[in-house]
Order: structure tokens, then sequence, then C-alpha cells
């Protein structure tokens, strides 16, 4: 089979998967959905007539009140009149609405900005212009999409003048932004300036023009640039096709075909149609030119076919199944979110540039959480098969959306400029890493705490080795990993991490460790009785690194321990139980889960350890849980659940709960608790109150104690798929030292949380241990 039959393959593939997608459970891809309570009289009086009337004319008085009273400023209109729907063409209104429909849901996803989707059966520039501007009313904010060339330029013009909310039209200057910002880092990395480069581009309509127009405030001279469409080479004279945007990039020649000037080409910029450029004619190009094909979803040139004339080219496209996906998804939810979020009245040249700056700055930044898929699996390092951020990294509204939101204010286009900027930072964070409200108590006593050395044991894993490089520039933790030097260095390297060994990040080599015979001697004293011989337990030290890792925890060489991230959970929690040990007073070890979702942050214990524990275990797990909540900065308000409500049943299980309940109340009388009840009793007061009205337990539990270790696994996991929760943990409850066990699934980011907390339980022990001292 050819290497063209199995991309026609992948193609049709893609194309019923499609299909599906859209249509099943439900067709579309979005609803509208309510965010006020409309549960009974009064809600719909206040939602509703009379209620209503309030708002209805405080904003007659004061127009600016939209803003507090209705959702006008974060909403959208993604507006269409299918003339250039992509590179399929003028396809009509109605067939682009799926295109519509989606950006409305990355400008959600992405940004947190609500979109309605209006595709308009407009086709002249005066039925665009006079529904568009009848729209104000509604919206924050106008972004014109894949409307064709030369219409949209005008289209766009009159409605800047006429509207006082931001009007944009994505192709044009979306594109512009992301090409721009693609096109700086790329020469930069060929060692060219962008003032001597020659440009050739193929397409001068709405995206293609746009780039231009940019590239040239950037530097780029006029007489370098080249432009063909349909007709060929835009040339001064020319009679067909012509109109006074593509005339400013008129040159003249007497050889009109792309082949005649791409000799010598820096850059191939292709916004027209799929297979525009023919492969052999890369071969004439410049020495590392940039092809940007990106025509969707069928780029100008297939990346495969470009890669194999020319070896040193920088490809880019606009799809997300290649490296260097240059698309406007990288911008345009952003820069609505900065415009927005200050009032802008206009998107200006000033906010457009602080977008290209934020983005090519963004790409020479570290990565540590993005999905691999959008490179096939390469390291995201800055180079030319990364030159610009995935459209998946969360910092992109973090970088884009304070800058535009800045230039808005400096250039004195916004109504309400920011006026702190640490404060809206903190916002846009807790957006795009849903842990951070619930995380921040606990970086900063991370931060403040004086125990910092946190040994991992999967040291040459990735995620890990990436999670050490935030803990050392975020001045949460010393990371020591257990790890070989040489491969270690080598993925610092492959992985682009800053750290340095021994500099920034210490290491235990488990093959030659000047303290490998006292680890030896150390492990035997806590294992010999139990039939490990000297022989056995050097072979351990050397080859199971959370044993070392434990070891060095408990000699006091590192402050906590991070392992789990390869192996079986009990297999680890042997070692740490024979080498750490449990705390004083403590029977037995148990675990605790943490979700954070739109909802809120929700505990579950005990997820790992115990299968069926007992009331005494259950009543051990409670109260260490509700010191773990604590920890978080939060009140633990704790629920023994169960299938029995309030004694409705009588089985052994809702029997344990109860006797659980009656010990914790003894050992910890200030602990908001209340059992056994059912889960929906344990979320909701009310369905609370119907069985047991005198509930000592108030509002929402945080905290859901189960009756086996099946009930709390199984629980944890579906809530966390249903809600698309963050999971936090397994935080390990009654070690001895800090100590926890990773989930194989765990990402950088859950290393990080884990390894801040590890951190704050250290400075809880040390604390104590000093005070109990003097
Ligand atoms: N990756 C991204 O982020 C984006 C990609 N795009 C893609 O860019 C393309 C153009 O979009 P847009 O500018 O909005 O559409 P327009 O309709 O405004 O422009 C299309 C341009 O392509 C030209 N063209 C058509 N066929 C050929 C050809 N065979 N050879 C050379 N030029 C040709 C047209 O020529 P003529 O002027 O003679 O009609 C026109 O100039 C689409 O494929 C779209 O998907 C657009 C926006 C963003
Ligand atoms: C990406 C986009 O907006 C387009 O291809 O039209
Ligand atoms: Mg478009």
């Amino acid at each position: 089979m050819s290497e063209n039959s199995d991309k026609t393959t992948t193609a049709d593939d893609l194309q019923s998967q499609a299909l599906f997608y859209h249509r099943y459970p439900r067709a579309g891809k979005l609803e509208i959905q309510a965010i006020k309570p409309l549960g009974n009289q009064r809600d719909l009086a206040l939602a509703y007539s009379p209620g209503v009337g309030a708002p209805c004319l405080a904003i007659h008085e004061n127009p600016g009140d939209a803003a507090k009273y209705t959702s006008r400023s974060n909403l959208v209109a993604v507006v269409s009149n299918g003339t250039a729907v992509l590179g399929l063409g003028n396809i009509g209104p109605l067939a682009s609405k799926p295109v519509m429909e989606g950006k409305a849901v990355l400008f959600k996803k992405f940004a947190g900005v609500d979109v309605f989707d209006i595709e308009i059966d407009a086709p002249t520039i005066d039925e665009m212009v006079s529904t568009v501007a009848a729209l104000e009313p509604t919206f924050g904010g106008i972004n014109l999409e894949d409307i064709k060339a030369p219409e949209c330029f005008e289209v766009e013009r009159i409605l800047r003048e006429k509207m006082q909310i931001p009007v944009f039209h994505d192709d044009q200057h979306g594109t512009a932004i992301i090409v721009a910002a693609a096109i700086l880092n790329g020469l930069e990395l060929a060692g060219k300036s962008i003032e001597n480069v020659k440009i050739v581009a193929s397409g001068a309509g709405a995206a293609a023009l746009a780039c231009l127009n940019l590239l040239v405030s950037l530097g780029a001279k006029r007489e370098n640039i080249w432009v063909f469409d349909i007709d060929g080479l835009v040339h001064p004279g020319r009679e067909t096709n012509m109109d006074q945007w593509k005339a400013v990039y008129a040159q003249e020649s007497d050889a009109h075909a792309l082949a005649d000037h791409i000799a010598g080409a820096d850059v191939f910029l292709g916004l027209s149609v799929a297979g525009a450029l023919k492969p052999a004619l890369l071969k004439q190009m410049a020495d590392r030119p940039m092809v940007l094909a990106l025509a969707n979803p069928v780029p100008e040139i297939m990346p495969d076919l470009a890669r194999a004339e020319r070896e040193d080219a920088m490809i880019c496209t606009g799809r997300s199944d290649f490296p260097n996906q240059v698309n406007n998804v990288l911008c345009f939810p952003y820069i609505f979110r900065g415009a927005l979020d200050c009032g802008a009245r206009t998107i200006n040249e000033e906010m457009k540039m602080a977008a290209v700056r934020a983005i090519a700055g963004l790409a020479k930044e570290e990565v540590w959480e993005v999905p691999r898929q959008a490179t096939g699996g390469e390291p995201l390092i800055f180079g030319p098969d990364y030159l610009i951020p995935s459209p998946f990294d969360p910092r992109l509204i973090l970088r884009i959306a304070p800058a535009v939101a800045r230039a808005a204010a400096e250039s004195g286009v916004a109504e309400r400029p920011i006026e702190d900027y640490e404060a809206y930072f903190d916002q846009l964070n807790r957006f795009a890493f849903r842990s951070g409200l619930v995380m921040k108590p606990v970086f900063a006593a991370a931060k403040a705490a004086e125990p910092k050395r946190v040994i991992f044991s999967d040291g040459e894993d990735e995620r890990v080795m990436r999670a050490a490089q935030v803990l050392i520039e975020e001045g949460v933790s010393k990371p020591i990993l257990i790890g070989r030097p040489n491969v270690l260095e080598t993925r610092m390297k492959r992985y682009g991490l800053r750290m340095r060994l021994n500099e920034d990040v210490e290491f235990i080599n488990p093959e030659s460790d000047s303290r490998f015979r006292e680890y030896v001697d150390e492990y035997l004293a806590h294992v010999a009785r139990r039939g490990v011989t000297p022989d056995r337990a050097r072979t351990i030290v050397r080859t199971n690194t959370t044993v070392i890792g434990a070891l060095a925890v408990k000699r006091g060489d590192a402050d906590a321990l991070l392992c789990g991230v390869e192996g079986r959970f009990d297999r680890h929690l042997r070692d740490i139980s024979d080498i750490i040990g449990k705390r004083e007073n403590v029977r037995d070890f148990s675990s605790l889960g943490l979700l954070i979702s739109n909802r809120g942050a929700t505990f579950f214990a005990d997820t790992h350890v115990t299968f069926c524990p007992t009331a005494e275990e259950i009543a051990e797990t409670t109260i260490q849980s509700a010191n773990a909540v604590a920890r978080f900065g939060m009140v633990p308000k704790a629920a023994l659940v169960s299938h029995s409500n309030f004694g409705s049943r009588d089985s052994e299980s809702a029997a344990r709960m109860r006797e659980a309940l009656a010990i914790v109340r003894e050992r910890m009388p200030d602990l908001e608790i209340d059992g056994e009840m059912q889960g929906d009793a344990a979320i909701s007061e009310e369905f609370r109150h119907r069985a047991m009205p005198n509930s000592t337990l108030s509002g929402e539990a945080n905290l859901l104690i189960f009756p086996s270790l099946d009930a709390a696994h199984i629980t944890m996991s579906v809530v966390q798929s249903m809600l698309d929760a963050l999971h936090v943990g397994p935080i390990l409850l009654g070690s001895a030292l800090p100590a926890h066990i990773l989930s194989p699934s765990v990402t950088s980011r859950g290393i990080v949380n884990m390894a801040t907390l590890a951190i704050v339980e250290a400075d809880i022990a040390q604390k104590d241990l000093r005070e109990a001292a003097e």
C-alpha cells in the first residue's frame, strides 16, 4: 500500500468520525445553560416578571450597567455569511454553522467567553453591515468569521466605525497575529532579519493580505513580497480580479506564475487552497526556508511532502495533527478575553502587537504540562518543530489576555481598565488551572516552609523532571532525583529543562552512591528479621528506588518522599511501611483523594488502602482526613456515607458507620460531622434535613468517608470522569514522615501539587517535633 493511500484512508476515517462526533449523543456541539437558580416562585419572580424590571430600568438610566446585570460583557457574536468557509469556499451561511459552533466552543473552553454563533443570509456588504450593526445591544464584541475578500475589508471597516464594541475579523487579524509570531520566531532561529527576507504568498484574500500588512508593520519590505491568487501574480495593470487591497502588493514582472518567483524565497505563506504549492518548487527556496501552508482543512502542501524535498525547512500548517499549528485559535479566545475584561471599545494595533509578542515569547518558555499529541510525541522545546505554543498550552490565556488588556489601557481604549493585574492574573490562573484556588494556600505555606527537600523515586521520569523544574522555579522545593546522572543530563537537554545537576537539583545514583553501605545497614535494621538476607538487601537497595527514597527520608537526607509513578500501590506502601513506618498512635495507613471541579473541592476517603475498614479504622481515617483538609485552609465538613440514611437500614456496614461516628465525636468533638447518610444527603442540606432536621452537619459536605475501599474508589473515579475534575492524590495518611504514592497516570502538575503538599506536611511535622522537644 502506498503512502498516499494510507493518508486517504486516514482522511476518510476522520471524516466519518467527525460526522459521528457532530451527530451523537446530541446534534451539534453546544447548548446554553442558566447560571442562576430557578427552583421556585421566588426565583421566577426575580429572574423574570416582575423582578426583571429593576435591571431593565437601571440599564435604561445608565447603559453601562448592562455589564453589571446582563451577560453582555462576556458575550461575543461569531458572525459569518458563509462566503469563505475555511478553504471550502462560498458554501453559504447554513453550511458554515458547524465552523461557527466550533469557534463558539473554542471561545468557551479556552477562555470562558460565551458566544452566540450567528449565520446570516447576507451576501452583500450593505446587508452584512446593517444586520451586524443592529446587534450591538446584545454583545460585548463581534468576531467576524469566514467572510470572503475583498468584501470583508469594507464590512469590517464600516462596522468598526459604527460600533462602540470590538469588531475583529478573525481570519484577518487572528491569523496575522499567529503568523507574525511564528515568522518572527522562525527567522530568529534561521538567523535572518525580517527587513531582508523574501516572502511569496499564495492567496490574496482576507487572511493573506492581513498577514502581509502586519508583517510590513513589523519591518518586512513591500518590494520583497510577491503575491499570487487564482490568476497568478498580482501585478500593476492587471485588470481582472483586482482590488485596492491586493494592489498594495502589485509587483512588476513579465512572468506571472508562482514557479517563476519562488527562487530564493525565505518564506512561503499559503492562505489559499489545498495543493497550491508543488513540492518540487521547494528546492528553489533559500536556506532554512519557512513553509507556512495554512489552508484548511487541507494545506497548500502536506508536511511530509515538503519535508521530503527540504530537510532544513520549518513547516507550519493550520492543522492539529502536525507540529507548528499556526491557527487563529491561538489568538481569538484570548485577545477577546483581554478586550472584554477591560471593556475595550475596539481591538487596535497596540493590542494586536501585544498579542504577537506574548505568543512569540511563550514559545520560548519551558513547557511542562501540554498534551503531546499535537507534536506526535516529540518534546516541546523552542526549535524548528516548535515555533509557537500548542493550542492546549494553558498559559496562552495567562500571557495574552493581560498583555492585551494592558495595551488597551495604555492606548486609551479601555472603559474599565484592570486595576490590579496580580488579582487579574490569579483569576485567569484559576481558569487555566482549576486547582489554582484550592492549592493556593498550600503553595503559599510551602514557599514559606523551611524543609524543602522532596526526593523522587522516579527521578528519570519526564513528568517528574518537568515537575522538578517548576518546583525549583517556584521556590517551593529543592528536589532530589533518584536516577543515573548521565540519563538525567541527557533527558534535561532533550526536554529543554534549565535545571543543572548538583547546582539546582541533587541526585542519588542507584548504581553508585557513597552512602550505599549505610543505606543497606539502615534497610537491614528494618527488615532483617523478616527473611531479608544481607545479599538480598544489597540488591534491593540498588534496584528499588522507593526503598532508596524511603531510606533517605528516614535518615534525614530528604524531608519527603514521592514515589509510585511506576509499579503497584501496595508494593510501594509495603516499602514505606517497612522503612518509614506509621505515625505514633496510628493503627494503619489510609488515603485521601481530592477532586477539584467547577463545583469546588471534595475529599474522598479511604480510596487506596483498607478494603473493609472497622469502625475504629473508619474513625481514625476520618480524623486524619479532617486534619489533612485543614491543611488546604478549608474547614472540614465530614459525612459518613452509606446506603442507609440516618438509621433507615440495619445492615452491618450502616452499623459500622454509626459506630465510627460515635468514636469520632468523642475524639474530635469540634469536627462538623454527621452520618450515616446517603450520598445525596451529604451533598444537599435540603435532602439531609428532610431525613434529619437536626443534623450536626450544615451545608455541603467536603469530606466523604466511605464504608469500603470499593465504594470510595469507584465513587471518586466516576465523579472525576463525569465532572472532568482534577485529581490531587492519593494523599497517604498515617505515615510517620511525609511520603506519598502517586498514581501511574499522574501529570506533571499533579506531581507539583503533591510535592507542595508534602513540603507543608514536612514543615508541620518538624515544627511539632521542635515544640515537643522544647
Ligand atoms: N490557519 C489559519 O489560522 C487560517 C487559515 N485560513 C485559510 O486560508 C485560506 C483562505 O482564507 P480566507 O483568506 O479567509 O479566504 P478568501 O476567500 O478571502 O481568500 C482566498 C484566497 O485564496 C486565493 N486562491 C484560491 N484558489 C487559489 C489558487 N489555486 N492559487 C492561489 N490562490 C488561490 C483566492 O484568490 P482570488 O483572490 O483570486 O479569489 C483568494 O485570494 C482558507 O483555506 C482558510 O482555511 C484562513 C484563516 C485562518
Ligand atoms: C482557522 C480559520 O479560521 C479558517 O481556516 O478559516
Ligand atoms: Mg476562519
